[in-house]
């Protein structure tokens, strides 16, 4: 195995140059030969710019900074400090190991300190970190930590369920099975009633909806 130190990532991550579309299309290309098809038939012509089209949307999570998602905040909230729930919220990433779909959702609560944010920002935090190449602990790492050092609020949670088709499709074959992972800082780490609140408030476990 390859193992580079945290230093030797980042100064390679520095001189790293994105290939062209043009080299995205022959690696693709590439792949359809060697899947044992011939890349030239008319089904599989237009392929590999459809399949980098794909991955265009899959993977563009990387450009943004998910900092400024939470730029805008309000503060007149006539003094709201409970807790602040989306729940269910449809997520579709790709598992880093074998790029393929991780299905499934995410639960993300804040407890307010003086301001609120558009709820749909928080789903595009989501969103964001998703759409790169990911496993499971590390997304739901990523949004708890960008919401709390963004917002500063006095708490966050955040809870993600998700099917890994690597594990229903190929490999060890089990459908059926979620991942379950949670992320609480703050109060919701410190304080059992609060972690206890959301908890409730997530309400009993809804069966299904990882089918993608
Ligand atoms: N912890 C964690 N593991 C993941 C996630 N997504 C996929 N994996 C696992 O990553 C592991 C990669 O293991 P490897 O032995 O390197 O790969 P593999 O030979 O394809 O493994 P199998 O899937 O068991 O066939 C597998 O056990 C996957 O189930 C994730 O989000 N979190
Ligand atoms: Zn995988």
């Amino acid at each position: 195995m390859n193992i580079q130190t945290p230093a030797a990532a980042k100064a390679a991550d520095a001189t790293r140059t994105k290939p062209t579309r043009e080299e995205a299309e022959a690696a693709v290309r590439t792949l359809l030969m060697w899947a044992g098809d011939n890349p030239d038939r008319e089904g599989l012509i237009d392929t590999p710019s459809r399949v980098v089209r794909s991955y265009s949307e899959f993977f563009c999570g990387y450009d943004e900074d998910p900092a400024d998602m939470l730029a805008r905040s309000f503060e007149e909230t006539d003094g709201y400090d409970e807790m602040v729930v989306l729940r269910d919220i449809r997520l579709e990433s790709h598992c880093e190991h074998h790029m393929v779909p991780i299905i499934g959702r995410a639960h993300i609560a804040y407890l307010p300190e003086g301001r609120v944010v558009g709820i749909s920002k928080l789903a595009r935090v989501m969103e964001l970190f998703s759409k790169r190449l990911q496993i499971q602990e590390k997304l739901t790492a990523q949004i708890a930590n960008t919401i709390q050092d963004v917002l500063k609020p006095k708490g966050v949670a955040v809870v993600i369920e998700a099917a890994h088709q690597c594990m229903t499709t190929r490999g060890v074959h089990k459908p059926g099975v979620a991942m379950i992972t949670s992320r609480m800082l703050g109060a919701f780490r410190d304080n059992s009633d609060t972690r206890r609140e959301f908890m409730a408030l997530l309400g009993a476990p809804r069966a299904g909806g990882f089918e993608g």
